[in-house]
């Protein structure tokens, strides 16, 4: 008898403009055409569907999950098998808003069926990186703050609308709520004491649009790029942003940059609130271990390609507009 390699996709038939529905059929196909036995999963509004659902198939023994819906789902999808010890492959169809991590991978993001073809490329298997941070895991970034909304909490139609742009709005509207906190991070036996108002933790450099916060992102070197920014002044904040988008901010004597495999973030003072936020989710407070588990899961990916991820005019638009205010802003308070 042969045994057949086994899939389940499991996606989310409300995410994004609910591109996926009308794609499955052909999805289901070409998973089938791969060699697996193919079946689909429809997410539901109870919290967790999507991550119990890959466990249950996990343990099943399912050789590969294909998580399809946006970074939500994703998230869920590899909080379900990443505590396991046989764990599936991951593929991923995006059909979110932002779709950070398959940029990352750089799996097609326009069009579904594409992103599920990359099962019949040769060379599309890589073991990446995992992040885990006390019990729950992330694959992307995990950001600490008394605000760590900062990037995240665009509404949805925001970001269809003004994509990447959304997030500048959004984040210059929250910056006077950043306040700084004291407290110490150990990181792989060198320690931080002191305030510091916002701290990220990246696997990937792909981070809602700021495509060079972490310019020299390695996807499975078993290191966090570890972002700690000392400065909370509104124009100290902007100008860091705009640093971000080029890439030079990790020379900025208001940051630490620095790689990591074991992160301990601890305020010291007990008054003081440190959320942290995982994928985009409130992932609760600190005090937070985090640990890179590296080379942790098997994903189907695009890595061999060369990035096609050019600004587009509009975006390229908005983020000069967005350094020319700063600047301005900048200005005025100096005088
Ligand atoms: N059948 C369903 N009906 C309503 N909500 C659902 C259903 N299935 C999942 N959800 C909810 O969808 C959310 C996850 O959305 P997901 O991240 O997949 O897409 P998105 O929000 O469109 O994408 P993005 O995060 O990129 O904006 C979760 O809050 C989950 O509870």
């Amino acid at each position: 008898m042969v045994m057949h390699k086994r899939a389940r996709i499991i996606y989310n038939p409300t995410s994004g403009r609910e591109a996926l529905r009308g794609d499955l059929v052909d999805i289901l196909a070409v998973y089938e055409q791969a060699g697996y036995e193919t079946s689909a999963y429809a997410t539901t509004p109870e919290p967790n569907s999507a991550k119990n659902e890959a466990t249950r198939a996990a343990k099943e023994g399912f050789d590969l999950i294909v998580a399809a819906g946006g970074d939500g789902t994703l998230s869920e999808v590899i909080n379900g098998i990443a505590g396991l010890k046989q764990r599936p492959t991951l593929a991923v169809i995006p059909a979110g808003t932002t779709n950070d991590y398959a940029r990352a991978l750089r799996v097609p993001r326009e069009d579904p069926i594409a992103a599920a073809k990359l099962i019949l490329k040769t060379n599309n298997r890589f073991k990446i990186d995992v992040g885990k941070a006390n019990d729950n895991y992330f694959m992307n970034i995990a950001a600490g703050g008394t605000l760590t909304e900062l990037t995240y909490e665009v509404p949805s139609q925001m970001k269809s609308l003004f994509g990447y742009a959304a997030y500048f709005a959004k984040g210059a509207e929250l910056l006077p709520q950043i306040k700084p906190v004291e407290m110490s991070i150990k990181y792989d036996g060198q320690e931080f004491r002191g305030k510091a108002s916002t701290i990220f933790l990246a696997l990937t450099n792909s981070v809602g649009g700021f495509e060079q916060i972490v310019p020299d992102a390695s996807l499975d070197d078993g290191n966090f790029s570890l972002i700690i920014v000392k400065d909370s002044s509104l124009v100290g904040m902007l100008q860091l942003m705009t640093k971000a988008l080029k890439g030079t901010h990790v020379d900025d004597p208001r940051i630490i940059y620095a790689k990591a495999k074991d992160v301990m973030v601890t305020p010291l003072d007990d008054q003081d609130r440190l959320m942290i936020n995982l994928d985009g989710e409130y992932g609760g407070d600190a005090p937070m271990h985090f640990v890179n588990l590296k080379q942790h899961l098997e994903v189907i990916a695009n890595l061999d390609e060369i990035p096609n991820d050019a600004l587009t005019a509009d975006m390229k638009k908005y983020e000069d507009d967005f350094v020319r205010g700063v600047d301005e802003l900048a200005d005025q308070t100096a005088h």
